[in-house]
Parts: C-alpha cells; sequence; structure tokens
C-alpha cells in the first residue's frame, strides 16, 4: 500500500472570513481521488490554521480533510500563559500537530530535546506529529546538511517510543517562504537518505512505512516534479495552501503518483 500525505500549514495568517473562503474552496475542490484509505493507498490531506481558527475549521471543513495544531506543548496543562496543550487539541478534535517547525527552531529558539518531548507527550495523548527537519543555508554550504538532519531526527527518536503515527516533514530553511525550492534532486537525496537513516535506526518496516514529504515553496507548478521522487511521499505546503484550488492542484499531484506506485 502506498501512503501519502499533504498537509498545509497556514501559519499565523487569516481572519475568520478568509478562512471561511478557503474552506469553502477546499470543500469543494475536485480532488481527484477520495482522500482516505482504500485498497489501493492511503493519503492523509490535513490542514493547520492559526489555534484561534481551529474551532471554525473542524466545525466547517469537510473532503475528507483532517486538522492540526501548529504546535503543542510540551506536557499537561497548567499555568503555562500562551500554550495550548495537546489534550485540549484532541479535545478540539485535531488529529495532528507540527513540531520541529523552522519557524519555531530559528525565530522561537527551541532546542531539538525540547521538541522531541514535545512530540513524545502529543503522541502520548493520539495525536499524529508532523515532525520537521531541515538544514539552513550556510549549513548546507558548508556540507552539513546530513549531520544536522540526522541529529534533529535522533532528537525525536530518543524522545518517542516510537514512529507510528509520525511523519517526517524535510523542510530546508532556505526554501521555505523564499521560492527558492529545493530541486526533485536535492530533496530526493535527503529523502534517501532519511529513509536510509531510519532503516539504521529503527527498521526497515519504519522506514518504509514512515512518510517523509517535503515543504518549502511547494506550489501548483513544481509539485508534480518533486511528487515522482521515489521517496517524497507528500508535502507540507505553506503559503501555497492559502489558496484553495492551488492546495488542491498539489494534492492532486500527489494522488497522481499513486496510479503509477
Ligand atoms: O510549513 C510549511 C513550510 O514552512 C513551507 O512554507 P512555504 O510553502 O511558504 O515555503
Amino acid at each position: 500500500m502506498a501512503l501519502f500525505f499533504v498537509g498545509g500549514n497556514w501559519k499565523c495568517n487569516g481572519t475568520k472570513e478568509s478562512i471561511a473562503k478557503l474552506v469553502s474552496e477546499l470543500n469543494s475542490a475536485k480532488l481527484e481521488s477520495d482522500v482516505g484509505c482504500n485498497s489501493i493507498y492511503f493519503l492523509d490531506v490535513v490542514v493547520s490554521p492559526p489555534f484561534v481558527y481551529l474551532d471554525q475549521v473542524i466545525g466547517s471543513i469537510s473532503n475528507g480533510i483532517e486538522v492540526s495544531g501548529q504546535n503543542s506543548w510540551i506536557g499537561k496543562g497548567g499555568a503555562f500563559t500562551g500554550e495550548i496543550s495537546a489534550e485540549q487539541l484532541s479535545d478540539i478534535g485535531c488529529k495532528w500537530v507540527i513540531h520541529g517547525h523552522s519557524e519555531r527552531r530559528h525565530i522561537l529558539g527551541e532546542a531539538n530535546d525540547f521538541i522531541g518531548k514535545k512530540s513524545a507527550y502529543a503522541l502520548e495523548k493520539g495525536l499524529g506529529v508532523i515532525a520537521c527537519v531541515g538544514e539552513k543555508l550556510e549549513e548546507r554550504e558548508a556540507g552539513k546538511t546530513f549531520d544536522v538532519v540526522f541529529e534533529q531526527l535522533k532528537a525525536f527518536a530518543e524522545a518517542i517510543s516510537g514512529w507510528d503515527n509520525v511523519v517526517i516533514a524535510y523542510e530546508p530553511v532556505w526554501a521555505i517562504g523564499t521560492g527558492k525550492v529545493a530541486t526533485p534532486q536535492q530533496a530526493q537525496e535527503v529523502h534517501a537518505a532519511i529513509r536510509k537513516w531510519l532503516t539504521d535506526n529503527a527498521s526497515t518496516e519504519v522506514a518504509s512505512k514512515t512518510r517523509i514529504i517535503y515543504g518549502g515553496s511547494v506550489n501548483g507548478a513544481n509539485s508534480s516534479e518533486l511528487a515522482k521522487q521515489a521517496d517524497i511521499d507528500g508535502f507540507l505546503v505553506g503559503g501555497a495552501s492559502l489558496k484553495g484550488a492551488e492546495f488542491a492542484t498539489i494534492i492532486n499531484s500527489v494522488t497522481a503518483k499513486k496510479v503509477t506506485v
């Protein structure tokens, strides 16, 4: 069975009105295959609105699309101003949460071990985790891409008890929001290395079952070529996920791949 995943990370964007419009576009989008599980493939489509709009989106989205939080706290709730717990995300109907996004790593200073612990807690509470990894431009130029990505993966591995319900998102920082998408070959090279890392550090079964998705300036024009790469199992999309029709094009570029798998 082929396994695919497409996430839309809306980041800190939107208003009640623009989000209602986006949800309505997604609900009526023609997805070329049913989203969900059938005998041929499994595709998850997940959108991640800002926290304050989660309830609105969960109450209005359809077309098989699930909802994710953009972050969650490291443990049980309590006196942690501004934080949201994994239990609260589950309570409101979220199925997923994003952890390790480069904007939280590099703007808010979240460290590898903190991110790993947050993911372990969220998994324990029944959420799926979209675990983001990726190198900065200077790290790539210094030939350290694999070192950085493997170190980030190791921190997840040391905290969690297994890779079930984890989707790994490879997002080179230099490609995020810059319009400078990784070439299909650059992305495939890192995805293949991540899969090998999973084989060596978890098991062959984990390596073949875990979805490894690409993020960084994905749009409706470049998604098909990226999706054709053997180890690209979908996308985590930022800017282009704010446009319903374009996000549907991206989803359909991944479902098109299933036919050839
Ligand atoms: O989470 C999504 C990534 O940060 C990619 O964002 P982008 O598609 O706007 O480059």
